[in-house]
């Protein structure tokens, strides 16, 4: 591990969230002797941000401990292009007002994780389409424009790898790495920015924002990335890919997000509980080094303390109590009748019979009419009702007070 002199990089560094530095050093010296004002991005594609972008979350947040400023930009103006890093496929156009609607509704999470006010580390939240919407394109072209080279446009990854594999990139999202550093620059003028910060993903778009800015202003900024939180099979993390992990509520129930942490796999806790709760580091390597069946145990403080800094402490006691009412006795999840649901879903009756609860589908209609089902402890009254697992989750199907059984993604 690196000796650094900064609060900051320590903490980020031991806390396993550093994969890339534009420079270490100077980044450090200046973290050591002043505030630094860091911000990080986020598209507003979807009404609710996911487990990979908690990284980034958890990161202002650490930021913030650190005794620096968060900066959380919500990309009102950059979601209206898409970007194309890290993606195989444009993006479908969103209308303006769905965009409205996500940031509103992406927001919350911040207010969770981050401490907002007018204070020098306090935390604050700007939208880009302040400043986007604004930009005249000939105005633009002339400003901007002549500090980018196509030829370096096209080595970066989020443009190169589509051109490689021969998938189209549309002339909008070839233009999002420079709305993405002009961001920079503009927070960096009006907030006195030194810092962005992203998943590794960003690496390009956050170098072009620092090159920008020395070329236009000769003023010196900072950039560090983050390893990407993938699925087991490698795959990033993300909105699109299935199996989701929800950060809002209403995209993913409480006791759901916390069986998400109960059932990571045994590898993962220690990596987890660094990235994502607030233990002590004693504490935590204490936790990963339990084995066996006592690994269990860890799990469940993770998935606690991830559940009352995300959705609050009592949704934390109250899934944690569901599951204890629901697996009493042994491990989770063990004897415990199980259905394998298909990615498309299974119907609400169906899965009542299908996993053994009713003899038919009628009988199934008809228990769900006298309430007697429940899906997640809460009542279900539609028979018709789509049931669908995201990957890597479970749920719970009750009937009556005595059959419970697991949902399972196929
Ligand atoms: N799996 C991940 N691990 C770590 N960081 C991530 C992960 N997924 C996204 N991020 C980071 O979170 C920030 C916000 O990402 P954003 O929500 O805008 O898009 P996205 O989740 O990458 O998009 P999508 O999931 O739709 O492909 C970026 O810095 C991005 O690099
Ligand atoms: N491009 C980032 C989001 C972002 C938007 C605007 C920025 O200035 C920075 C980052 C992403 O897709 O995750």
């Amino acid at each position: 591990m690196t000796q650094y002199e900064s609060t900051l990089l320590r903490l980020l560094d031991e806390r396993g969230y550093i994969h890339q530095m534009t420079d270490a050093q100077g980044l450090d010296a200046l973290a050591a002797r002043t505030i630094v004002p860091g911000y990080i991005g986020f598209d507003a594609t979807a009404p609710s941000l996911h487990v990979g972008s908690l990284v980034q979350i958890m990161m202002l947040r650490r930021l913030q401990q650190a005794g620096h400023k968060p900066i959380a930009v919500m990309g009102g103006g950059t979601t209206k292009v898409g970007d194309p890093s890290g993606k195989d496929e444009s993006r479908k156009m969103l209308t303006s007002e769905t965009i409205a609607d996500n940031i509103a509704s992406i927001r919350t999470i911040f207010e969770r994780l981050l401490t907002f006010g007018d204070g020098p580390t306090d935390a604050v939240m700007i939208d880009n389409d302040k400043w986007l919407s604004e930009l005249g394109y000939i105005e633009l072209l002339r400003d901007v424009g002549p500090h980018f080279t196509i030829n370096r446009m096209l080595a970066f990854d989020s443009v190169r790898l589509r051109l490689d594999r021969e998938q189209p990139l549309t002339f909008l999202e070839f233009n999002y790495m420079i709305l993405q550093a002009y961001d920079f620059r503009e927070l960096s003028q009006r907030h006195d920015c030194r810092l962005q910060l992203g998943g590794s993903d960003q690496w390009g778009n956050i170098v072009n924002g620092i090159e920008l800015t020395r070329r236009m202003d000769g003023k010196e900024l900072f950039g560090l990335t983050t390893p990407l939180l993938t699925t087991a099979d490698g795959a990033k993390m993300g909105k699109t890919a299935a199996g989701a992990v929800w950060l809002n509520e209403a995209q993913l129930p409480a006791y759901d997000f916390w069986q998400y942490w109960r059932n990571c796999d045994d590898r993962d806790v220690g990596r987890f509980l660094r990235l994502f709760t607030d233990l002590p580091l004693n504490e935590i390597a204490r936790l990963e080094a339990l084995e066996g069946a006592e690994i269990n145990d860890a799990k469940v403080v993770l998935a606690n303390e991830v559940t009352a800094l995300c959705r609050g402490e009592d949704a934390a006691r109250a899934s944690e109590d569901t599951a204890k009412a629901t697996f009493a006795g042994g491990g989770l999840g063990q004897d415990l009748p199980t259905l394998e649901v298909p990615a498309e879903g299974i119907r609400l009756a169906a899965a009542c019979t299908e996993i053994g609860f009713t003899a038919s589908n009628g009988e199934a209609k008809r228990k769900i009419a006298e309430g007697a089902v429940r899906l997640d402890d809460e009542p279900a009254s539609d028979p018709g009702f789509l049931v669908t697992v995201p990957d890597g989750l479970t749920r719970k199907l009750s009937v009556g007070k005595k059959k419970h059984g697991i949902l399972r993604c196929a």
